[in-house]
C-alpha cells in the first residue's frame, strides 16, 4: 500500500510557493498561519539535505513552534496577521524592545528572525535562478548569507553556517530535491516565486520599520 504520510513529507517547491502566495491577503495583511506553513515546508527541504543542517533547521523549527503556539492560544485572533500581532503585542507591552527581559519569545522578535532569513532566501534563490549549470550553490548560499543574516549572527554561528554551506549539494542535485521538474522548469518557477517572496518580505519589513522593531533583541 502506498504511504501517504511519506509522500506528504516530500518537499515540493510549488507547494511552498503556494503557501507564500496565500499568505498575503487582499488588503496586504501577512497571514501568520500561512507564513509559518511556508517556513515549515522550507525546513522540510533543509532536512532532506542531510543532518549537517540540523542545527539550522532546529532553530527554525523552534521559532515556528513558538508562533504555532500563539496561533493556538486563547489570543489567536490577534495572531492572525503580522499587522494584528504587532499591534496586539505592542499595545499590551508583550515585547522586549531594547534588551532581553521578560519576553524572550515574543511573536514580534521570533517572526523577525524568520523575516531576516526570508531575505537570505530571496537573495539565494535569485542567484540560483540566474546561475549557469556549473554554478556553485555553496558560494551562492554564503554570498546571500553574508549580505543578509550574517550581519545579525555572532562569529560562532557564522562559522558553523560557513561549514554547513560547504556540504550543500551541487546545482543539479539541488534542483532535483526541489521536486519541480526539469531545470528550466525550476528556473521558471523561481522566476514566478521571487517577486512573491520579495513582496511578502517588503510588507513585513515596512510593518516592522514603521513600528521601529527591526532591531528587537
Ligand atoms: C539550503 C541551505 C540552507 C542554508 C540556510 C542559511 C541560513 C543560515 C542560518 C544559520 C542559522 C544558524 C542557527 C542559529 C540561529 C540563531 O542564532 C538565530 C538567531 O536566533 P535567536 O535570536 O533566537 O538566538 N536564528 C536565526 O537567525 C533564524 C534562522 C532561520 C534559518 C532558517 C533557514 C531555513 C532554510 C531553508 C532552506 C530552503 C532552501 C530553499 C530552496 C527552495
Amino acid at each position: 500500500m502506498a504511504e501517504p504520510a511519506a509522500e506528504e513529507q516530500r518537499f515540493s517547491l510549488r507547494e511552498v510557493l503556494d503557501t507564500f502566495r496565500s499568505c498575503l491577503s487582499e488588503n496586504r495583511e501577512v497571514l501568520v498561519a500561512d507564513y509559518v506553513a511556508g517556513w515549515r515546508g522550507l525546513v522540510r527541504f533543509l532536512n532532506s539535505l542531510g543532518s549537517v543542517f540540523s542545527f539550522i533547521s532546529k532553530d527554525a523549527t523552534n521559532k515556528i513552534q513558538i508562533l504555532d503556539n500563539f496561533l493556538q492560544s486563547e489570543n489567536r485572533v490577534h495572531y492572525a496577521s503580522v499587522q494584528s500581532m504587532v499591534q496586539f503585542e505592542l499595545e499590551n507591552e508583550l515585547v522586549d524592545l531594547t534588551k532581553r527581559g521578560k519576553f524572550p519569545e515574543s511573536g514580534c522578535r521570533t517572526l523577525l528572525r524568520l523575516h531576516r532569513a526570508l531575505r537570505w532566501l530571496e537573495l539565494f534563490l535569485e542567484r540560483l535562478r540566474t546561475s549557469g549549470e556549473d554554478g556553485k550553490t555553496s558560494a551562492m548560499c554564503s554570498e546571500a548569507y553574508n549580505e543578509s543574516l550574517a550581519q545579525h549572527h555572532p562569529w560562532i554561528v557564522r562559522t558553523a553556517a560557513g561549514v554547513a554551506f560547504c556540504a550543500l549539494p551541487g546545482r543539479a542535485t539541488f534542483f532535483e530535491v526541489m521536486n519541480a521538474g526539469a531545470p528550466d522548469q525550476v528556473v521558471a518557477m523561481l522566476g514566478d516565486a521571487l517577486p512573491l517572496i520579495s513582496e511578502v518580505y517588503q510588507v513585513v519589513e515596512d510593518v516592522y520599520a514603521h513600528n521601529d522593531l527591526l532591531q528587537l533583541p
